[in-house]
Order: C-alpha cells, then sequence, then structure tokens
C-alpha cells in the first residue's frame, strides 16, 4: 500500500514557543491601557522586535493615540474596530484579534512580542487564552481603593494585574500598599505590579516581568491560563458586618 502523508492542522502551525509572544492587556476604560503598551514600547522597542494591535469599539483611536506617541514604527500598530462590546473581540470570537496578530507576525517576521490591547470594558473583560498567551489587566488608583477585591476573572486570575497610575494616589485619598495587599490577596498571591509611568522604578519591573514571561514563552514553559469563569468576588451589602461578603458561581 502507497504511503500517504497526512499532516494535521496541529502539526502545520508552528508550535506557540515558535511565534511571537502575544500579550493581552485588558482593564477597564481609561486605566491607562495604552499608555502602558506605550511605556512598554520605550523600554523594549530596542532590543525586541514589537507589534501592536489595538481594539475600539468604533474608532481607531487608540492605534492613532501609539502612532503620534513615536513609540514604534506606525505600520507596526494595527487597529480593529469591533463594533460591539469588546469583550466579543477578545474573548468570545477572536477570529479578527488572531488574523490581525497572523499578519503582522508574517508582515514583520520575526517579531518578538505582539501586544493586544483590548477596548476598555468592565471587570469581566478578560482575554481568551485562545488569542493570547499571557495577560496584564490594568486597573488605576483612581478608580478607587476598593476595585482590586471586588475581584472578577481579570483581577484573579490575570497573568499580573497592574495598579496604575500610583502618581495620583495622594490626590485621591488611596493608599497603594492597601490596594497592593488587597489585590494580592484576591489573587491568591499571584504577581501585582504598582506602576506610574513616572515612577522609572516601576517601569522597569514591568520590562523585566515581560522578558521574564517571554523567555518562558520561548523555553516552552509558559502555559496560558483561561481566566475562565467569574472568580470569587466582593459583594458590597450594608446589612452584613464586615460591609459585604465574597460569592462566587458555582
Ligand atoms: N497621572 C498619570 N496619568 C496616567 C498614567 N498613565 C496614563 N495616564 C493618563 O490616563 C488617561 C487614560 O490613559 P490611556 O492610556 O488612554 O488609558 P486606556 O486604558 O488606554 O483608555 P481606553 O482605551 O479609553 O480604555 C490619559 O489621560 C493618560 O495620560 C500614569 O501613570 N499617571
Amino acid at each position: 500500500m502507497p504511503e500517504t502523508a497526512t499532516t494535521s492542522p496541529a502539526e502545520a502551525a508552528p508550535a506557540a514557543k515558535d511565534r511571537a509572544l502575544r500579550l493581552g492587556i485588558a482593564g477597564p476604560v481609561g486605566t491607562g491601557k495604552s499608555s502602558l503598551i506605550a511605556s512598554v514600547c520605550r523600554a523594549l522597542s530596542e532590543e525586541l522586535r514589537l507589534g501592536v494591535i489595538t481594539n475600539d469599539i468604533y474608532t481607531d483611536e487608540d492605534a492613532r493615540f501609539l502612532r503620534s506617541a513615536g513609540v514604534l514604527d506606525p505600520e507596526r500598530i494595527r487597529p480593529i474596530e469591533t463594533g460591539a462590546c469588546p469583550h466579543t473581540a477578545i474573548r468570545d470570537d477572536v477570529t479578527a484579534n488572531l488574523m490581525a496578530a497572523e499578519d503582522i507576525e508574517r508582515d514583520f517576521a520575526p517579531l518578538d512580542v505582539v501586544l493586544i490591547e483590548s477596548g476598555g470594558d468592565n471587570l469581566t473583560a478578560t482575554f481568551s487564552p485562545a488569542l493570547v498567551d499571557a495577560q496584564i489587566f490594568v486597573l488605576d488608583v483612581a478608580g478607587g481603593g476598593d476595585v482590586a477585591r471586588k475581584g472578577g476573572p481579570g483581577i484573579g486570575r490575570a497573568d499580573l494585574l497592574v495598579v496604575n497610575k500610583t502618581d495620583l494616589a495622594p490626590h485621591v485619598g488611596v493608599d497603594v500598599e492597601q490596594m497592593v495587599a488587597d489585590a494580592t490577596e484576591a489573587r491568591e498571591g499571584r504577581a501585582v505590579l504598582a506602576l506610574s509611568r513616572t515612577d522609572e522604578g516601576s517601569v522597569s519591573a514591568l520590562r523585566q516581568w515581560v522578558l521574564t514571561v517571554l523567555a518562558a514563552h520561548r523555553a516552552g514553559e509558559h502555559i496560558p491560563q483561561d481566566p475562565g469563569p467569574m472568580a470569587p468576588h466582593f459583594h458590597a451589602d450594608e446589612d452584613h458586618p464586615d460591609g459585604g461578603y465574597v460569592h462566587s458561581h458555582a
């Protein structure tokens, strides 16, 4: 009998470790996702080959901001208009983002990291592991010191939680150390980084985190995590002796 060559789609596609690390950046509106991407590009564009994909509902505003910031060749920054809640593009139907990631990786091959920014959404919009290898969830101090302990899948299970704009903390009456401690507890010890674009040490810690995840990705040691369904989260309740209670869905 003649031998037939059979190549499954899994065999045909490059192993994840042989393509760029796809890093998702999610978080509520205005917490500083685009600015964080700009900081990563400034810190790493000389040593790594980077690409960026932005998701906005009806505009290409985030891509225009990053292009005008001059942090990367404008061609390496590609916008997607999701036309619906960003949740659809980053979690429920990743087709547009996957195609954009494959396109940019092919056009600028080889790339080291593709940063994918979600449109700002509430606490539930977290990336699917079908799209990204790792994800950062961004909160900011101006959203209130108690947001971190409210939980949700991004806060609970993203690879890194960033508490951003710490330079504003004194002006909005937030205790950064307490917010980081609450976040660390909500995340059962997973990584939390207090960040401000004005604090070089914190940007350098972010840079180091990206390099560490990239090294693990290349070594085939990084396993994408699914933030999955709702993590245990806090409900405020005035009648409760603790002011509320932690709740999880089966
Ligand atoms: N003080 C301070 N402001 C910051 C910092 N990072 C970002 N901002 C400001 O916060 C605002 C929102 O930042 P963006 O980076 O546009 O936030 P975003 O999360 O991408 O916003 P959306 O895409 O609209 O959800 C802008 O006015 C930024 O200049 C920071 O570290 N400190």
